[in-house]
């Protein structure tokens, strides 16, 4: 049976004079892994940031889970259950791999500011469970060995990963990964790979932008692909391969 996590549809944003996006819209089943392609400016980062808060559009409806949801403050959409990586990684680069995963749970948290300042029991049991559960999840995404060492000493593919631990502390419906594999070589490409089909097992629902295009045509279940701020192609990655327009966008207009 399917359960649709993710639906969006007529997405348009204007920058000025320049129109990022036009009519975009996609429908993201539970337990996919969702493609987002398209060449360099073609507004893929602009509909990540659309989804998940960072902008607000021109028009645009949304629901998430089934019910009408409004992409406002990042924090709203953590919480209305959206985690997002970033493609220039941005942790807290001087707190450790552990603290990192752990501001991530604090989202699903309830003991407040007060909790924390008079360090009730309820607090330190709170906290307890979301630091076990924040090295569970270093575990998960393979980098537990690093728990208390700095976000920053940690390798660009290890940082990924960590992000990626983070996004899942707090229990998304969907996952929204922006270029993961940025940065990483043919090694770390396989297990980031493994990583992501690894969470879809775990009935996760995943977003990538990805620019590795054999990536995500060997993980994604659907592609839509966009070109100028328009939706060229949706579909399954062998039927969105083989569409005309798909391949002159990649490689008929050389070089934008
Ligand atoms: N905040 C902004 N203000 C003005 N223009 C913007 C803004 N963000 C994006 N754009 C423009 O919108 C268009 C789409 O950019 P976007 O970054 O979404 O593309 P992209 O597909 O993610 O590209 P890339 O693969 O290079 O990351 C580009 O022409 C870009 O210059």
């Amino acid at each position: 049976m399917t359960e649709t996590i993710l639906d969006v549809r007529g997405i348009s944003k204007r920058f000025g004079g320049l129109q990022a996006l036009s009519d975009v819209g996609i429908t993201i089943q539970r337990g996919q892994v969702y493609g987002l392609i398209g060449p360099n400016g073609a507004g893929k980062t602009t509909f990540f940031n659309v989804i998940t808060g960072l902008y607000t559009p021109d028009s645009g409806t949304f629901q998430l889970g089934g019910k009408p949801y409004t992409p406002s403050a990042v924090h709203e959409v953590a919480k209305a259950g959206i985690a997002r990586t970033f493609q220039n990684i941005r942790l807290f680069a001087d707190m450790t791999a552990l603290e990192n995963v752990m501001v991530g749970r604090h989202v699903r948290t309830h003991s407040g500011v007060l909790g924390a300042v008079l360090r009730t029991k309820s607090f330190k049991a709170e906290e307890e469970a979301i630091a076990e559960r924040a090295h569970q999840l270093l575990e998960y995404v393979g980098v537990g060995h690093y728990a208390d060492y700095k976000a920053r000493t940690l390798s660009y593919g290890d940082q990924r990963r960590l992000e990626i631990a983070r996004a899942l502390a707090t229990d998304p419906q969907l996952i929204a990964l922006d270029e993961p594999a940025a940065g990483m070589n043919a090694t770390e490409k396989m297990q980031l790979r493994e990583l992501i089909d690894r969470i879809r097992n775990d009935n996760r629902t995943i977003l990538l932008i990805e620019h590795d295009v054999k990536l995500v045509m060997g993980l994604c279940d659907r592609v839509t692909v966009l070109d100028y701020g328009k939706q060229i192609a949706e579909g399954t990655p062998a039927d969105v391969q083989k569409n005309e327009k798909v391949i002159e966008a990649y490689l008929g207009t050389g070089g934008h």
